[in-house]
Protein backbone atom coordinates (compact mmCIF):
# COMPACT_ATOMS: atom_id res chain seq x y z
CA UNK A 1 0.00 0.00 0.00
CA UNK A 2 2.81 2.68 0.80
CA UNK A 3 4.23 1.93 -2.00
CA UNK A 4 0.99 2.52 -4.21
CA UNK A 5 1.08 5.59 -2.23
CA UNK A 6 4.57 6.55 -3.12
CA UNK A 7 3.51 6.12 -6.61
CA UNK A 8 0.37 8.05 -6.60
CA UNK A 9 2.67 10.70 -5.06
CA UNK A 10 4.70 10.23 -7.95
CA UNK A 11 2.01 11.05 -10.49
CA UNK A 12 0.85 13.53 -8.67
CA UNK A 13 4.13 15.51 -8.95
CA UNK A 14 4.22 15.18 -12.10
CA UNK A 15 1.01 16.53 -12.34
CA UNK A 16 2.37 19.81 -10.36
CA UNK A 17 4.76 19.83 -12.35
CA UNK A 18 2.49 19.95 -15.17
CA UNK A 19 0.48 22.75 -13.93
CA UNK A 20 3.39 24.91 -12.73
CA UNK A 21 4.92 24.17 -16.61
CA UNK A 22 1.81 24.54 -18.45
CA UNK A 23 2.55 25.15 -22.14
CA UNK A 24 6.55 25.50 -21.36
CA UNK A 25 9.25 23.43 -22.97
CA UNK A 26 10.34 20.47 -19.91
CA UNK A 27 12.88 21.16 -17.94
CA UNK A 28 14.76 17.48 -17.58
CA UNK A 29 16.81 18.47 -14.34
CA UNK A 30 13.72 19.86 -12.43
CA UNK A 31 12.11 16.37 -13.06
CA UNK A 32 14.60 14.38 -13.49
CA UNK A 33 14.87 13.20 -9.36
CA UNK A 34 11.63 11.96 -7.92
CA UNK A 35 11.21 9.80 -11.13
CA UNK A 36 11.74 5.90 -11.55
CA UNK A 37 14.31 4.69 -13.87
CA UNK A 38 11.95 2.61 -15.84
CA UNK A 39 9.15 4.93 -16.19
CA UNK A 40 8.21 6.01 -19.72
CA UNK A 41 5.91 7.69 -21.62
CA UNK A 42 2.62 6.39 -22.46
CA UNK A 43 0.37 7.85 -24.61
CA UNK A 44 -2.83 5.30 -24.32
CA UNK A 45 -5.37 5.15 -26.53
CA UNK A 46 -8.31 2.66 -25.83
CA UNK A 47 -7.08 -0.25 -27.99
CA UNK A 48 -3.79 -0.58 -26.57
CA UNK A 49 -5.33 -0.36 -23.11
CA UNK A 50 -7.31 -3.42 -24.14
CA UNK A 51 -4.34 -4.65 -25.42
CA UNK A 52 -2.15 -4.09 -22.85
CA UNK A 53 -4.92 -5.84 -20.05
CA UNK A 54 -5.15 -8.81 -22.48
CA UNK A 55 -1.64 -9.53 -23.00
CA UNK A 56 0.85 -11.00 -20.68
CA UNK A 57 3.86 -9.31 -20.51
CA UNK A 58 5.73 -12.23 -19.94
CA UNK A 59 5.05 -13.85 -22.38
CA UNK A 60 7.44 -14.14 -25.22
CA UNK A 61 4.60 -14.25 -27.80
CA UNK A 62 6.04 -13.48 -31.42
CA UNK A 63 3.56 -10.87 -31.71
CA UNK A 64 5.38 -9.21 -28.70
CA UNK A 65 9.06 -9.32 -30.74
CA UNK A 66 7.31 -7.91 -34.11
CA UNK A 67 5.36 -5.56 -31.93
CA UNK A 68 9.02 -4.44 -30.30
CA UNK A 69 10.66 -3.74 -33.57
CA UNK A 70 7.24 -1.64 -34.52
CA UNK A 71 7.62 0.33 -31.71
CA UNK A 72 10.87 0.79 -31.44
CA UNK A 73 10.34 2.18 -35.17
CA UNK A 74 7.60 4.61 -33.94
CA UNK A 75 9.91 5.98 -31.18
CA UNK A 76 12.87 7.00 -33.34
CA UNK A 77 10.18 8.69 -35.34
CA UNK A 78 9.01 10.02 -32.39
CA UNK A 79 11.92 11.51 -31.55
CA UNK A 80 14.15 12.35 -34.83
CA UNK A 81 10.68 13.61 -36.77
CA UNK A 82 9.21 16.34 -34.34
CA UNK A 83 7.69 18.47 -36.57
CA UNK A 84 5.22 15.83 -37.23
CA UNK A 85 1.58 16.62 -36.18
CA UNK A 86 1.56 15.88 -32.05
CA UNK A 87 -2.14 14.07 -32.87
CA UNK A 88 -0.25 11.36 -35.34
CA UNK A 89 2.42 10.73 -32.62
CA UNK A 90 0.16 10.84 -29.29
CA UNK A 91 -1.78 7.78 -31.37
CA UNK A 92 1.34 6.18 -32.09
CA UNK A 93 3.12 6.13 -29.01
CA UNK A 94 1.33 4.10 -26.18
CA UNK A 95 2.74 0.62 -27.62
CA UNK A 96 6.20 1.97 -26.89
CA UNK A 97 5.26 1.22 -23.01
CA UNK A 98 3.61 -1.73 -24.00
CA UNK A 99 6.79 -3.17 -25.12
CA UNK A 100 8.90 -1.58 -22.81
CA UNK A 101 6.99 -2.94 -19.79
CA UNK A 102 5.33 -0.31 -17.82
CA UNK A 103 2.70 -0.81 -15.58
CA UNK A 104 0.04 2.04 -15.40
CA UNK A 105 -0.84 4.38 -12.69
CA UNK A 106 -3.48 6.83 -12.81
CA UNK A 107 -5.10 9.19 -11.29
CA UNK A 108 -7.52 12.48 -12.01
CA UNK A 109 -5.65 14.07 -14.61
CA UNK A 110 -6.52 17.40 -15.31
CA UNK A 111 -7.09 18.48 -18.90
CA UNK A 112 -4.41 19.68 -20.68
CA UNK A 113 -2.69 19.14 -24.09
CA UNK A 114 0.30 17.55 -24.17
CA UNK A 115 2.67 19.65 -26.82
CA UNK A 116 5.18 18.02 -29.55
CA UNK A 117 8.21 19.59 -28.37
CA UNK A 118 7.28 18.20 -24.83
CA UNK A 119 6.31 14.60 -26.05
CA UNK A 120 10.21 14.80 -27.95
CA UNK A 121 11.85 15.57 -24.67
CA UNK A 122 9.83 12.74 -22.17
CA UNK A 123 10.71 10.28 -25.00
CA UNK A 124 14.29 11.24 -25.36
CA UNK A 125 14.68 11.31 -21.41
CA UNK A 126 12.45 8.29 -20.94
CA UNK A 127 12.50 8.92 -17.34
CA UNK A 128 9.74 11.30 -16.92
CA UNK A 129 6.25 11.39 -15.08
CA UNK A 130 3.87 13.78 -16.28
CA UNK A 131 0.29 13.23 -16.14
CA UNK A 132 -1.63 14.45 -18.32
CA UNK A 133 -5.51 14.30 -18.30
CA UNK A 134 -7.69 13.94 -21.24
CA UNK A 135 -8.13 10.30 -20.30
CA UNK A 136 -11.59 9.40 -20.59
CA UNK A 137 -11.67 5.16 -20.14
CA UNK A 138 -14.62 4.41 -19.70
CA UNK A 139 -15.13 0.92 -20.29
CA UNK A 140 -12.10 -0.36 -18.60
CA UNK A 141 -12.65 0.04 -14.52
CA UNK A 142 -9.62 1.57 -12.84
CA UNK A 143 -8.81 -1.29 -11.15
CA UNK A 144 -8.01 -2.88 -14.00
CA UNK A 145 -5.41 0.01 -14.39
CA UNK A 146 -3.87 0.08 -11.03
CA UNK A 147 -0.68 -2.20 -9.89
CA UNK A 148 -1.84 -4.65 -7.85
CA UNK A 149 0.76 -5.30 -4.66
CA UNK A 150 2.63 -8.36 -6.09
CA UNK A 151 3.79 -6.26 -8.64
CA UNK A 152 7.40 -4.34 -9.14
CA UNK A 153 6.80 -0.85 -7.74
CA UNK A 154 9.39 0.32 -10.32
CA UNK A 155 6.95 1.41 -13.10
CA UNK A 156 4.90 4.13 -14.23
CA UNK A 157 3.56 5.48 -16.92
CA UNK A 158 2.10 8.65 -18.47
CA UNK A 159 -1.21 8.45 -19.93
CA UNK A 160 -2.52 10.59 -22.84
CA UNK A 161 -4.83 10.21 -24.93
CA UNK A 162 -8.10 9.98 -25.83
CA UNK A 163 -9.98 7.17 -25.22
CA UNK A 164 -12.64 6.43 -27.94
CA UNK A 165 -15.19 3.68 -27.04
CA UNK A 166 -17.93 4.88 -29.29
CA UNK A 167 -15.77 4.65 -32.69
CA UNK A 168 -14.19 1.22 -31.16
CA UNK A 169 -17.88 -0.09 -30.77
CA UNK A 170 -18.20 1.85 -34.81
CA UNK A 171 -15.35 -0.05 -36.05
CA UNK A 172 -16.48 -3.40 -34.00
CA UNK A 173 -20.04 -3.52 -35.34
CA UNK A 174 -18.32 -2.68 -39.11
CA UNK A 175 -16.44 -5.09 -38.85
CA UNK A 176 -18.90 -7.47 -37.32
CA UNK A 177 -21.42 -6.50 -40.14
CA UNK A 178 -18.76 -7.19 -42.91
CA UNK A 179 -17.94 -10.40 -40.88
CA UNK A 180 -21.60 -11.44 -41.70
CA UNK A 181 -22.13 -10.08 -45.36
CA UNK A 182 -19.06 -11.97 -46.34
CA UNK A 183 -19.95 -15.34 -44.57
CA UNK A 184 -23.77 -14.66 -46.47
CA UNK A 185 -21.82 -13.89 -50.40
CA UNK A 186 -20.39 -17.03 -49.61
CA UNK A 187 -23.07 -19.10 -48.62
CA UNK A 188 -25.48 -17.38 -51.09
CA UNK A 189 -22.65 -18.06 -53.98
CA UNK A 190 -22.10 -21.69 -52.84
CA UNK A 191 -26.00 -21.70 -52.78
CA UNK A 192 -26.29 -20.39 -56.34
CA UNK A 193 -23.51 -22.81 -57.91
CA UNK A 194 -25.30 -26.10 -56.39
CA UNK A 195 -28.42 -24.97 -58.01
CA UNK A 196 -26.82 -23.74 -61.57
CA UNK A 197 -25.21 -27.12 -61.48
CA UNK A 198 -28.15 -29.02 -61.09
CA UNK A 199 -29.83 -26.63 -63.98
CA UNK A 200 -26.62 -27.73 -65.67
CA UNK A 201 -27.21 -31.37 -65.28
CA UNK A 202 -30.61 -31.62 -65.91
CA UNK A 203 -30.32 -29.21 -69.41
CA UNK A 204 -27.39 -31.39 -70.22
CA UNK A 205 -29.79 -34.85 -69.41
CA UNK A 206 -32.44 -32.53 -71.59
CA UNK A 207 -30.08 -32.46 -74.55
CA UNK A 208 -28.83 -35.70 -74.62
CA UNK A 209 -32.83 -36.98 -74.35
CA UNK A 210 -34.06 -34.64 -77.43
CA UNK A 211 -31.06 -35.41 -79.79
CA UNK A 212 -31.73 -38.77 -79.68
CA UNK A 213 -35.13 -38.56 -81.10
CA UNK A 214 -35.72 -38.72 -84.39
CA UNK A 215 -37.93 -34.87 -84.41
CA UNK A 216 -35.22 -31.97 -83.49
CA UNK A 217 -38.52 -29.33 -82.41
CA UNK A 218 -37.86 -29.48 -79.03
CA UNK A 219 -35.12 -27.12 -77.76
CA UNK A 220 -35.79 -27.08 -74.03
CA UNK A 221 -34.01 -23.61 -72.04
CA UNK A 222 -34.31 -24.22 -68.16
CA UNK A 223 -32.84 -21.40 -67.70
CA UNK A 224 -33.09 -17.36 -68.76
CA UNK A 225 -34.90 -18.19 -71.90
CA UNK A 226 -38.13 -19.93 -72.17
CA UNK A 227 -39.16 -19.80 -75.32
CA UNK A 228 -38.46 -23.11 -76.00
CA UNK A 229 -40.97 -25.53 -74.42
CA UNK A 230 -43.54 -22.82 -75.26
CA UNK A 231 -42.09 -21.53 -78.48
CA UNK A 232 -42.62 -24.77 -80.57
CA UNK A 233 -45.88 -25.48 -79.27
CA UNK A 234 -47.25 -22.57 -78.43
CA UNK A 235 -46.15 -20.84 -81.45
CA UNK A 236 -48.01 -23.79 -83.64
CA UNK A 237 -50.82 -23.62 -81.42
CA UNK A 238 -50.98 -19.42 -81.75
CA UNK A 239 -50.80 -19.63 -85.84
CA UNK A 240 -53.58 -21.63 -85.85
CA UNK A 241 -56.94 -19.59 -86.46
CA UNK A 242 -58.58 -18.86 -83.62
CA UNK A 243 -61.11 -21.40 -82.80
CA UNK A 244 -59.34 -23.58 -84.61
CA UNK A 245 -57.99 -26.60 -82.87
CA UNK A 246 -54.35 -26.47 -82.29
CA UNK A 247 -52.27 -28.42 -84.60
CA UNK A 248 -48.98 -28.35 -84.19
CA UNK A 249 -47.90 -30.85 -81.02
CA UNK A 250 -48.00 -34.39 -82.09
CA UNK A 251 -48.03 -37.01 -79.78
CA UNK A 252 -44.55 -38.04 -80.25
CA UNK A 253 -43.78 -34.35 -79.83
CA UNK A 254 -45.49 -34.39 -76.19
CA UNK A 255 -44.32 -37.23 -75.48
CA UNK A 256 -40.69 -35.93 -75.78
CA UNK A 257 -41.65 -32.91 -74.33
CA UNK A 258 -43.34 -34.62 -70.99
CA UNK A 259 -39.66 -36.98 -71.37
CA UNK A 260 -38.05 -33.93 -71.37
CA UNK A 261 -39.61 -32.20 -68.75
CA UNK A 262 -38.85 -35.40 -66.42
CA UNK A 263 -35.68 -35.28 -66.91
CA UNK A 264 -35.22 -31.57 -66.91
CA UNK A 265 -36.39 -31.63 -63.03
CA UNK A 266 -32.92 -30.90 -61.30
CA UNK A 267 -32.05 -33.86 -58.91
CA UNK A 268 -33.97 -33.99 -55.59
CA UNK A 269 -31.01 -34.06 -53.85
CA UNK A 270 -29.24 -30.77 -54.73
CA UNK A 271 -30.69 -28.48 -52.14
CA UNK A 272 -30.03 -27.01 -49.28
CA UNK A 273 -31.20 -27.87 -45.40
CA UNK A 274 -33.99 -26.11 -44.95
CA UNK A 275 -35.11 -25.29 -48.11
CA UNK A 276 -37.83 -27.26 -50.03
CA UNK A 277 -39.94 -27.29 -53.28
CA UNK A 278 -43.05 -25.00 -52.70
CA UNK A 279 -46.18 -24.59 -54.93
CA UNK A 280 -46.08 -21.82 -56.39
CA UNK A 281 -47.43 -18.47 -54.41
CA UNK A 282 -47.36 -16.37 -57.08
CA UNK A 283 -47.66 -16.98 -61.18
CA UNK A 284 -47.39 -14.58 -64.26
CA UNK A 285 -50.25 -15.92 -66.42
CA UNK A 286 -49.62 -13.87 -69.04
CA UNK A 287 -49.75 -12.31 -71.14
CA UNK A 288 -47.50 -14.12 -73.99
CA UNK A 289 -45.14 -11.29 -76.02
CA UNK A 290 -45.64 -8.89 -73.09
CA UNK A 291 -42.66 -9.36 -71.47
CA UNK A 292 -43.55 -12.19 -68.88
CA UNK A 293 -40.01 -13.70 -69.31
CA UNK A 294 -38.09 -9.85 -68.49
CA UNK A 295 -40.68 -9.95 -65.66
CA UNK A 296 -39.52 -13.09 -64.14
CA UNK A 297 -35.82 -12.18 -64.55
CA UNK A 298 -36.26 -9.10 -62.74
CA UNK A 299 -38.08 -10.24 -60.20
CA UNK A 300 -35.87 -12.62 -59.68
CA UNK A 301 -33.16 -9.84 -58.67
CA UNK A 302 -35.26 -10.02 -55.23
CA UNK A 303 -33.36 -11.78 -52.63
CA UNK A 304 -37.20 -13.36 -51.75
CA UNK A 305 -37.90 -14.57 -54.81
CA UNK A 306 -37.12 -17.66 -56.87
CA UNK A 307 -38.60 -18.69 -59.97
CA UNK A 308 -39.10 -22.15 -62.22
CA UNK A 309 -37.02 -22.75 -64.47
CA UNK A 310 -38.96 -22.80 -67.89
CA UNK A 311 -42.47 -23.00 -68.27
CA UNK A 312 -43.99 -25.55 -66.60
CA UNK A 313 -47.75 -25.11 -67.96
CA UNK A 314 -48.78 -27.40 -65.37
CA UNK A 315 -52.67 -25.57 -65.44
CA UNK A 316 -53.15 -25.27 -69.84
CA UNK A 317 -52.10 -28.93 -70.27
CA UNK A 318 -54.51 -31.59 -69.45
CA UNK A 319 -51.81 -34.37 -69.48
CA UNK A 320 -49.43 -32.51 -67.06
CA UNK A 321 -52.55 -31.50 -65.22
CA UNK A 322 -53.42 -34.81 -64.98
CA UNK A 323 -50.09 -35.75 -63.17
CA UNK A 324 -50.86 -33.98 -59.87
CA UNK A 325 -49.74 -31.22 -57.86
CA UNK A 326 -47.09 -33.10 -56.56
CA UNK A 327 -45.60 -33.43 -59.77
CA UNK A 328 -46.18 -29.65 -60.15
CA UNK A 329 -44.56 -29.09 -56.67
CA UNK A 330 -41.41 -30.90 -58.18
CA UNK A 331 -41.10 -28.33 -60.87
CA UNK A 332 -40.33 -25.39 -58.70
CA UNK A 333 -37.51 -24.50 -57.34
CA UNK A 334 -35.98 -25.10 -53.90
CA UNK A 335 -36.90 -22.02 -51.72
CA UNK A 336 -36.36 -20.79 -48.39
CA UNK A 337 -38.76 -20.83 -45.90
CA UNK A 338 -40.68 -16.83 -46.41
CA UNK A 339 -39.44 -16.72 -50.18
CA UNK A 340 -41.99 -16.70 -52.19
CA UNK A 341 -41.90 -19.12 -55.35
CA UNK A 342 -42.89 -17.86 -59.01
CA UNK A 343 -43.47 -19.48 -62.18
CA UNK A 344 -44.75 -18.13 -65.41
CA UNK A 345 -46.56 -19.50 -68.20
CA UNK A 346 -48.11 -16.99 -70.65
CA UNK A 347 -50.53 -19.37 -72.25
CA UNK A 348 -52.24 -19.70 -68.96
CA UNK A 349 -54.10 -16.60 -69.33
CA UNK A 350 -55.87 -17.49 -72.28
CA UNK A 351 -56.87 -21.12 -71.86
CA UNK A 352 -60.58 -21.35 -70.18
CA UNK A 353 -59.91 -24.14 -67.92
CA UNK A 354 -56.36 -22.53 -65.79
CA UNK A 355 -57.96 -19.58 -63.40
CA UNK A 356 -60.34 -22.52 -61.83
CA UNK A 357 -57.37 -25.36 -61.60
CA UNK A 358 -55.19 -22.50 -60.02
CA UNK A 359 -58.05 -21.14 -57.73
CA UNK A 360 -58.27 -25.21 -56.97
CA UNK A 361 -54.60 -25.45 -56.05
CA UNK A 362 -54.35 -22.24 -53.86
CA UNK A 363 -57.77 -19.73 -53.18
CA UNK A 364 -55.62 -17.04 -52.16
CA UNK A 365 -52.55 -17.19 -54.71
CA UNK A 366 -51.23 -13.88 -56.50
CA UNK A 367 -51.57 -13.67 -60.07
CA UNK A 368 -49.01 -11.28 -62.39
CA UNK A 369 -51.06 -10.26 -65.79
CA UNK A 370 -48.67 -8.29 -67.92
CA UNK A 371 -50.23 -6.81 -70.50
CA UNK A 372 -48.56 -4.41 -73.20
CA UNK A 373 -50.58 -2.46 -76.09
CA UNK A 374 -52.32 -4.72 -78.20
CA UNK A 375 -50.92 -4.09 -81.84
CA UNK A 376 -47.42 -4.18 -80.33
CA UNK A 377 -47.99 -7.50 -78.48
CA UNK A 378 -49.46 -8.34 -82.00
CA UNK A 379 -46.86 -7.71 -84.20
CA UNK A 380 -44.25 -9.44 -81.40
CA UNK A 381 -46.58 -12.26 -81.42
CA UNK A 382 -46.60 -12.39 -85.16
CA UNK A 383 -42.42 -11.86 -85.49
CA UNK A 384 -42.04 -15.04 -83.53
CA UNK A 385 -44.55 -17.10 -85.04
CA UNK A 386 -42.31 -16.51 -88.57
CA UNK A 387 -38.99 -16.60 -86.87
CA UNK A 388 -39.90 -19.79 -85.22
CA UNK A 389 -41.68 -20.90 -88.61
CA UNK A 390 -38.74 -20.05 -90.52
CA UNK A 391 -36.42 -22.51 -88.44
CA UNK A 392 -38.24 -25.20 -88.13
CA UNK A 393 -37.84 -27.20 -91.23
CA UNK A 394 -40.99 -27.69 -92.95
CA UNK A 395 -42.16 -31.65 -93.88
CA UNK A 396 -42.23 -32.38 -97.37
CA UNK A 397 -45.79 -31.95 -98.26
CA UNK A 398 -47.42 -30.61 -101.41
CA UNK A 399 -50.13 -29.69 -99.59
CA UNK A 400 -51.11 -25.53 -99.20
CA UNK A 401 -53.97 -23.72 -97.73
CA UNK A 402 -54.74 -20.59 -99.03
CA UNK A 403 -54.95 -17.36 -97.03
CA UNK A 404 -58.74 -17.37 -97.61
CA UNK A 405 -59.45 -20.87 -96.62
CA UNK A 406 -57.44 -19.64 -93.21
CA UNK A 407 -59.47 -16.81 -93.01
CA UNK A 408 -62.66 -18.28 -93.58
CA UNK A 409 -62.32 -21.33 -91.30
CA UNK A 410 -61.76 -18.01 -88.97
CA UNK A 411 -64.47 -16.52 -89.53
CA UNK A 412 -66.31 -19.03 -89.26
CA UNK A 413 -65.31 -20.10 -86.19
CA UNK A 414 -66.88 -19.82 -83.06
CA UNK A 415 -67.21 -16.79 -81.01
CA UNK A 416 -64.33 -15.96 -78.59
CA UNK A 417 -66.81 -16.62 -75.62
CA UNK A 418 -64.59 -18.81 -73.17
CA UNK A 419 -68.09 -20.20 -72.14
CA UNK A 420 -69.31 -22.06 -74.97
CA UNK A 421 -68.00 -25.20 -74.44
CA UNK A 422 -67.33 -25.52 -78.15
CA UNK A 423 -64.84 -22.54 -77.44
CA UNK A 424 -62.88 -24.24 -74.69
CA UNK A 425 -60.78 -26.20 -76.87
CA UNK A 426 -59.89 -22.81 -78.93
CA UNK A 427 -57.34 -21.86 -76.73
CA UNK A 428 -56.08 -25.15 -75.50
CA UNK A 429 -52.42 -25.43 -75.42
CA UNK A 430 -51.05 -28.56 -76.72
CA UNK A 431 -52.47 -31.09 -74.67
CA UNK A 432 -55.80 -30.61 -76.58
CA UNK A 433 -53.66 -31.43 -79.62
CA UNK A 434 -53.46 -34.85 -79.66
CA UNK A 435 -55.72 -35.68 -82.47
CA UNK A 436 -54.14 -33.37 -85.15
CA UNK A 437 -51.25 -34.31 -86.98
CA UNK A 438 -47.78 -33.10 -88.22
CA UNK A 439 -48.95 -32.54 -91.86
CA UNK A 440 -51.82 -29.59 -90.01
CA UNK A 441 -48.10 -27.63 -89.52
CA UNK A 442 -47.89 -26.97 -92.77
CA UNK A 443 -50.41 -24.56 -93.67
CA UNK A 444 -49.58 -22.98 -90.48
CA UNK A 445 -45.76 -22.79 -91.25
CA UNK A 446 -46.60 -21.46 -94.94
CA UNK A 447 -48.98 -19.05 -93.45
CA UNK A 448 -46.54 -17.47 -91.36
CA UNK A 449 -44.58 -16.00 -94.53
CA UNK A 450 -47.30 -14.07 -95.16
CA UNK A 451 -46.60 -10.77 -94.07
CA UNK A 452 -48.48 -9.47 -90.68
CA UNK A 453 -50.98 -7.28 -92.61
CA UNK A 454 -52.04 -9.93 -95.16
CA UNK A 455 -52.97 -11.92 -91.89
CA UNK A 456 -54.33 -9.47 -89.68
CA UNK A 457 -56.91 -8.15 -92.31
CA UNK A 458 -59.07 -9.74 -94.43
CA UNK A 459 -59.55 -9.12 -97.78
CA UNK A 460 -62.88 -7.87 -97.46
CA UNK A 461 -61.02 -5.09 -94.92
CA UNK A 462 -62.44 -6.42 -91.95
CA UNK A 463 -60.09 -7.19 -89.17
CA UNK A 464 -59.22 -10.94 -89.02
CA UNK A 465 -59.88 -11.65 -84.60
CA UNK A 466 -59.97 -15.28 -85.47
CA UNK A 467 -55.95 -14.36 -86.35
CA UNK A 468 -54.53 -15.79 -82.85
CA UNK A 469 -52.29 -13.19 -82.58
CA UNK A 470 -54.74 -10.65 -82.94
CA UNK A 471 -57.19 -12.71 -80.45
CA UNK A 472 -55.03 -12.90 -77.57
CA UNK A 473 -54.44 -9.37 -77.77
CA UNK A 474 -58.31 -8.73 -77.08
CA UNK A 475 -57.82 -8.96 -73.29
CA UNK A 476 -61.23 -7.95 -71.93
CA UNK A 477 -62.09 -11.47 -73.36
CA UNK A 478 -59.54 -13.67 -71.20
CA UNK A 479 -59.33 -11.75 -68.60
CA UNK A 480 -62.83 -11.46 -67.15
CA UNK A 481 -62.49 -15.29 -67.30
CA UNK A 482 -59.62 -14.94 -64.51
CA UNK A 483 -62.42 -12.15 -62.25
CA UNK A 484 -65.04 -14.81 -62.20
CA UNK A 485 -62.97 -16.94 -59.92
CA UNK A 486 -60.49 -14.74 -58.54
CA UNK A 487 -60.97 -11.49 -56.39
CA UNK A 488 -59.80 -8.25 -58.04
CA UNK A 489 -57.16 -7.78 -55.48
CA UNK A 490 -55.79 -11.01 -55.83
CA UNK A 491 -54.49 -9.83 -59.60
CA UNK A 492 -51.73 -7.20 -60.33
CA UNK A 493 -51.83 -6.06 -63.71
CA UNK A 494 -48.43 -4.76 -65.06
CA UNK A 495 -47.78 -2.73 -67.54
CA UNK A 496 -45.96 -4.20 -69.96
CA UNK A 497 -44.55 -1.03 -72.53
CA UNK A 498 -43.76 0.46 -69.16
CA UNK A 499 -41.61 -2.41 -67.82
CA UNK A 500 -39.69 -1.90 -71.05
CA UNK A 501 -39.30 2.34 -70.74
CA UNK A 502 -38.39 1.91 -67.07
CA UNK A 503 -38.63 -1.62 -65.02
CA UNK A 504 -38.48 -0.33 -61.33
CA UNK A 505 -41.62 1.85 -61.25
CA UNK A 506 -43.64 -1.62 -62.01
CA UNK A 507 -41.44 -3.94 -60.00
CA UNK A 508 -41.52 -1.44 -56.73
CA UNK A 509 -45.63 -2.19 -57.70
CA UNK A 510 -45.08 -5.61 -57.63
CA UNK A 511 -42.81 -6.21 -54.58
CA UNK A 512 -45.89 -4.39 -52.72
CA UNK A 513 -48.27 -6.61 -54.01
CA UNK A 514 -46.30 -9.38 -53.13
CA UNK A 515 -45.74 -8.30 -49.84
CA UNK A 516 -41.86 -8.12 -49.89
CA UNK A 517 -39.62 -5.05 -48.61
CA UNK A 518 -38.78 -3.22 -51.40
CA UNK A 519 -35.17 -4.12 -53.02
CA UNK A 520 -35.43 -4.07 -56.47
CA UNK A 521 -33.87 -0.59 -57.59
CA UNK A 522 -32.24 1.47 -60.36
CA UNK A 523 -28.96 -0.08 -59.33
CA UNK A 524 -29.97 -3.42 -60.92
CA UNK A 525 -30.57 -2.27 -64.36
CA UNK A 526 -28.66 -0.63 -66.85
CA UNK A 527 -29.44 0.18 -70.34
CA UNK A 528 -28.04 -1.58 -73.00
CA UNK A 529 -27.77 0.62 -76.47
CA UNK A 530 -26.91 -2.32 -78.37
CA UNK A 531 -29.97 -4.59 -77.66
CA UNK A 532 -32.31 -1.10 -77.20
CA UNK A 533 -33.17 -3.07 -73.40
CA UNK A 534 -32.87 -2.96 -69.89
CA UNK A 535 -30.14 -5.36 -68.73
CA UNK A 536 -30.14 -6.69 -65.06
CA UNK A 537 -27.39 -6.53 -62.75
CA UNK A 538 -26.79 -7.76 -59.31
CA UNK A 539 -23.97 -8.81 -57.09
CA UNK A 540 -22.56 -11.35 -59.28
CA UNK A 541 -23.43 -10.70 -62.92
CA UNK A 542 -24.88 -8.81 -65.43
CA UNK A 543 -27.30 -9.90 -67.59
CA UNK A 544 -29.59 -9.79 -70.75
CA UNK A 545 -32.21 -11.66 -72.12
CA UNK A 546 -31.33 -12.94 -74.99
CA UNK A 547 -32.37 -12.07 -78.61
CA UNK A 548 -35.56 -13.84 -78.86
CA UNK A 549 -36.99 -11.17 -76.38
CA UNK A 550 -36.26 -7.68 -78.14
CA UNK A 551 -36.71 -9.22 -81.73
CA UNK A 552 -36.92 -6.47 -84.51
CA UNK A 553 -40.66 -6.09 -85.56
CA UNK A 554 -41.54 -6.39 -89.45
CA UNK A 555 -42.76 -3.28 -91.12
CA UNK A 556 -46.28 -2.96 -90.55
CA UNK A 557 -48.39 -0.57 -93.11
CA UNK A 558 -49.15 2.79 -90.83
CA UNK A 559 -52.77 1.78 -92.31
CA UNK A 560 -53.10 -1.32 -90.99
CA UNK A 561 -51.41 -0.11 -87.72
CA UNK A 562 -54.32 2.61 -87.19
CA UNK A 563 -56.78 0.86 -88.15
CA UNK A 564 -55.86 -2.18 -85.76
CA UNK A 565 -55.63 0.30 -82.88
CA UNK A 566 -59.57 1.75 -83.76
CA UNK A 567 -60.15 -1.89 -83.67
CA UNK A 568 -58.72 -2.43 -80.43
CA UNK A 569 -59.92 0.94 -78.73
CA UNK A 570 -63.08 -0.08 -77.88
CA UNK A 571 -61.81 -3.82 -76.64
CA UNK A 572 -59.72 -2.02 -74.43
CA UNK A 573 -62.29 0.13 -72.95
CA UNK A 574 -63.57 -2.66 -71.52
CA UNK A 575 -60.29 -4.26 -70.83
CA UNK A 576 -60.28 -1.01 -68.24
CA UNK A 577 -63.50 -1.16 -67.15
CA UNK A 578 -63.30 -4.87 -66.12
CA UNK A 579 -59.65 -3.93 -63.89
CA UNK A 580 -60.49 -0.17 -63.23
CA UNK A 581 -57.19 1.06 -64.50
CA UNK A 582 -56.67 3.04 -68.06
CA UNK A 583 -53.55 1.76 -69.56
CA UNK A 584 -53.52 5.18 -71.84
CA UNK A 585 -53.11 2.82 -75.25
CA UNK A 586 -53.44 4.85 -78.42
CA UNK A 587 -56.73 4.27 -79.82
CA UNK A 588 -55.13 5.91 -83.86
N1 LIG B 1 -35.53 -5.97 -70.62
C1 LIG B 1 -36.04 -6.59 -71.68
N2 LIG B 1 -35.24 -7.21 -72.55
C2 LIG B 1 -35.77 -7.84 -73.62
N3 LIG B 1 -37.10 -7.87 -73.90
C3 LIG B 1 -37.92 -7.27 -73.05
C4 LIG B 1 -37.44 -6.60 -71.91
N4 LIG B 1 -38.49 -6.09 -71.25
C5 LIG B 1 -39.57 -6.41 -71.93
N5 LIG B 1 -39.24 -7.11 -73.03
C6 LIG B 1 -40.20 -7.57 -74.02
O1 LIG B 1 -40.52 -8.93 -73.77
C7 LIG B 1 -41.10 -9.38 -74.98
C8 LIG B 1 -41.18 -10.87 -74.97
O2 LIG B 1 -42.25 -11.18 -74.11
P1 LIG B 1 -42.40 -12.56 -73.37
O3 LIG B 1 -41.17 -12.84 -72.60
O4 LIG B 1 -43.65 -12.53 -72.64
O5 LIG B 1 -42.47 -13.54 -74.59
S1 LIG B 1 -42.99 -15.04 -74.49
O6 LIG B 1 -44.43 -14.99 -74.52
O7 LIG B 1 -42.47 -15.64 -73.29
O8 LIG B 1 -42.46 -15.64 -75.71
C9 LIG B 1 -40.21 -8.80 -76.05
O9 LIG B 1 -41.01 -8.59 -77.17
P2 LIG B 1 -40.38 -8.28 -78.60
O10 LIG B 1 -39.74 -6.94 -78.47
O11 LIG B 1 -41.49 -8.23 -79.53
O12 LIG B 1 -39.42 -9.36 -78.89
C10 LIG B 1 -39.70 -7.53 -75.44
O13 LIG B 1 -40.23 -6.38 -76.03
Amino acid sequence: MQQDQRRWLKCERGKQYNKANDHQSLDSSRVASPIPPRCLLAIVDTYTLLYLRNTRRDSASVSRVVMYFVLCARAAALIYSPRESSKARVRSTPMLVHTFGVHICTSSFESRRLRTSQIVHIVSHSSIIICIPQVRVKWMGRAGMRLSEAESASDCILVVGVSRPKLAAAFLTVALISLFLTFHILYDSALYSLHAAAAAAAREAVDSSSSSSSLDLLVLDNGIDDNSYESNSIDAVAAAPFGTPPAAVTPSLQLQMAAAYNTASPPAKAHFPKTSRQLPQAIIVGVRKCGTRALLEMLFLHPQIQKAAGEVHFFDRDDNYSKGLEWYRKKMPYSFKGQVTIEKSPSYFVTPEVPERIFAMNASVRLLVIVREPVTRAISDYAQLRSHASSTPSPPTSSFSSSSSSSSSSSSSPSMSPVSSNNVNSFQSPNSSTSTSLQQQQPQQQQQQRSFDELAIRSDGTINESYRPIAISIYHMHMYRWLEVFERRQILIVNGDQLIDDPVPQLKRIESFLRLESHIGRHNFYFNHTKGFYCMRSDSEEKCLKESKGRRHPRVSPMVVSKLRRFFSEHNRKFYDLVGEDLGWPEE
